[in-house]
């Protein structure tokens, strides 16, 4: 569905002068430098996959996501898109994909969204019958009907990005690239945001390439993820290899009914004791041993076993630059 190949972007940009003097000079001799945003990345996302795609701020995400859209021209390497090459423009692949940014909006300002989704309408040239059709599947999923003749400039964050969400889809593309889809979003809103991606994704079978901050995103929804930084790509497989790779421990969480005083390194790295409970770094292979231990020669309330969190993998991820696949 999507084929990435040697793809590198590359902008000029201007230096500013930070002193008076050399201000005003470079009003007549202008300097620049080159920023590479994106080096010589290739991946290939197959339909119906939901991939991650993550990095540190300034990695090159949107700049590849944009290229994926059509909305910048690469430096060198190709890109095809549903068979389209994106920059072309063509009006067969405007209508195959979507591209929905948590920072910009699409809906027009000063209307209702539902204004917004029949100017969709009209530009997509979505039938009549298949425009009541998504449009009455996306109220529901997204519980937009207090919303739509709402000014869109009076809604919360949360409520825009439902109505963004709808507006990109109602054309049903095939192809849906999201940049940051629940940024600002309190916890309940991303999660119902999630729910939607996820059950969209299962019923429609779109191609989605994901980026966020949240790692609650990555993980609820994408089994791959593609990691860059500094413009080049470090890792394409799967979440679970990385986690297992950069982590190789897990967390477990006892719950007793009151500490006992034993040594603790006899069964992992000890991260931390609080009232009644006691948090292990158990190497995974001990995890079943180190677990019936427990349960077999102390008073257990409960116990759990947890993978670390995914900020800790990302954050390995950078600092060992790793190379896992
Ligand atoms: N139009 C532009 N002109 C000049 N430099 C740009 C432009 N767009 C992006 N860059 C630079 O390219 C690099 C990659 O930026 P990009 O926005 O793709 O990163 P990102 O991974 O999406 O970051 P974030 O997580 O902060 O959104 C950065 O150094 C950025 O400053």
């Amino acid at each position: 569905m999507i084929h990435v190949q040697h793809l590198s972007k590359s902008f000029r940009v201007h230096v500013r002068q930070a002193g008076w003097f050399d201000a005003v000079r470079s009003l007549f001799k202008r300097e620049y430098r080159i920023v590479e945003a994106v080096k010589d990345i290739s991946f290939s996302i197959q339909p119906g996959e939901i991939v991650g795609f993550l990095g540190p701020n300034g990695a090159g995400k949107t700049t590849t996501m944009k290229m994926l859209a059509g909305l910048l021209h690469p430096t060198s390497g190709e890109i095809t898109v549903g068979g389209f090459v994106p920059f072309e423009q063509k009006a067969e692949f405007k209508k195959m994909m979507s591209l929905v940014m948590g920072q910009k909006s699409q809906l027009i300002w000063d209307i209702p969204p539902m204004e917004t989704f029949l100017v969709n309408k009209a530009i997509y040239e979505i039938d009549d019958r298949v425009f009541r059709q998504t449009l009455d599947e996306l109220v529901e999923l997204l519980e937009l009907q207090p919303l739509l003749t709402k000014p869109t400039r009076s809604l919360s964050l949360g409520q825009r990005m439902r109505c963004e969400l709808a507006a990109a889809l109602l054309h049903r593309p095939a192809i849906l690239f999201l940049d940051e889809p629940t940024i600002g979003l309190d916890v309940h809103t991303q999660e119902k945001v999630r729910r939607f991606i996820a059950q969209y994704n299962r019923e429609h079978q779109t191609t989605i390439l994901l980026t966020s901050h949240y790692m609650g995103d990555v993980t609820a929804l994408c089994d791959r993820v593609l990691i860059i930084n500094y413009g080049t790509l470090m890792y394409d497989g799967d979440l679970k290899v990385l986690t297992e790779t950069l982590t190789p421990y897990k967390l477990l969480e006892i719950h007793f009914p009151s500490v006992p005083d034993v040594s603790w390194d006899d069964y992992g790295e000890l991260v931390a004791v609080e009232e009644g409970k006691v948090t292990l770094r158990v190497p995974r292979e001990q995890v079943p041993e180190v677990s019936s231990q427990f349960l077999r020669n102390f008073q257990v309330y409960d116990l759990n076993i947890q993978d670390p969190p995914m900020e800790e993998v990302i954050k390995r991820a950078f600092q060992e630059g790793a190379h896992v696949s």
